[in-house]
């Protein structure tokens, strides 16, 4: 069973390879890398949901193409955690993918676009999967919010947590993997290492390397969890 784990930038690729033994280089069209470790495929696909979406489809491309499909899809890397429930250095493992700003600003606040009609704003992996993979590393579950603008005030903080009461974590890219995953067929979910916290900006209160750390004791774990849902086939794909 082979895993697509999709990172923003290489520091968080290399501690996901971290957890495992390492192998071959593989590289993709459009100048993606793929790094191999263990029975992790692991690519660096670049900031916003929009890198990670345009990233994920090619690695998930490639691999049908080659007959060799992936069982399953994770978003992984740092985030900012909202208190109390995710503090600096725990994990947070997402039971639903949110995008929280996808939508129109209307007269009477802030409107998702599945209120207007059209879209997508959220996904959530399989809760047993969640589950599994939560207990196993000693990650909280909950939901992970997307946003192309890092939240940089205690005001914006109240109000994504207003409007997604079971927000943990938020990062950038998780929504970006989970609609390409989506296209596909193929099972998803998000890993987040707490590095800060979501409100106002404090660079010299990030832990990015004690994340990091976390990172990859949840990785370590992540096979163990997966076979205990999965069996070794893996998460049921859907072509
Ligand atoms: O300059 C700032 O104030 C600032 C604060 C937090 C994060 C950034 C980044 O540019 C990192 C973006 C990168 O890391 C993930 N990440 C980490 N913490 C957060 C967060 O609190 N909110 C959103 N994304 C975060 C994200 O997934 C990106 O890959 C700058």
């Amino acid at each position: 069973m082979r895993v697509l784990v999709v990172t923003a930038v290489t520091a968080e690729g290399d501690a996901v390879c971290a957890a495992a033994e390492p192998h071959d280089t593989v590289r993709l069209p459009g100048g993606y890398v793929v790094h191999r470790a263990g029975p992790f495929d692991v690519l660096a696909a670049g900031v916003g949901p929009a890198a990670a979406a345009a990233g994920t489809a090619t690695a998930l491309t490639t691999a049908a193409l080659a007959g060799e499909p992936y069982a399953l899809a994770v978003s992984a890397g740092i985030g900012g955690g909202f208190s109390p429930g995710a503090p600096l250095g725990s994990v947070v493992v997402a039971d639903a993918i949110v995008a929280a700003d996808l939508g129109a600003e209307t007269p009477d606040g802030f409107t998702p676009v599945t209120d207007l009609g059209f879209g997508t704003v959220a996904h959530r992996p399989d809760p047993a999967l969640v589950e599994a993979v939560a207990a196993a590393c000693g990650a909280a579950a909950g939901t992970v919010l997307t946003v192309s603008t890092v939240t940089g005030s205690a005001a914006r903080a109240a109000e994504l947590a207003a409007r997604h009461p079971g927000a943990l974590a938020e990062a950038m890219e998780g929504f970006g993997v989970a609609e390409a995953a989506a296209a596909h067929g193929v099972p998803v979910m998000e890993i987040r290492g707490v590095s800060n916290a979501v409100g106002p900006r404090d660079r010299a209160a990030w832990r990015i390397g004690d994340a990091l750390a976390a990172l990859t004791g949840a990785f370590r774990t992540l096979p163990g969890a997966l076979a205990t849902v999965t069996g070794p086939a893996g998460p049921t794909h859907h072509p």
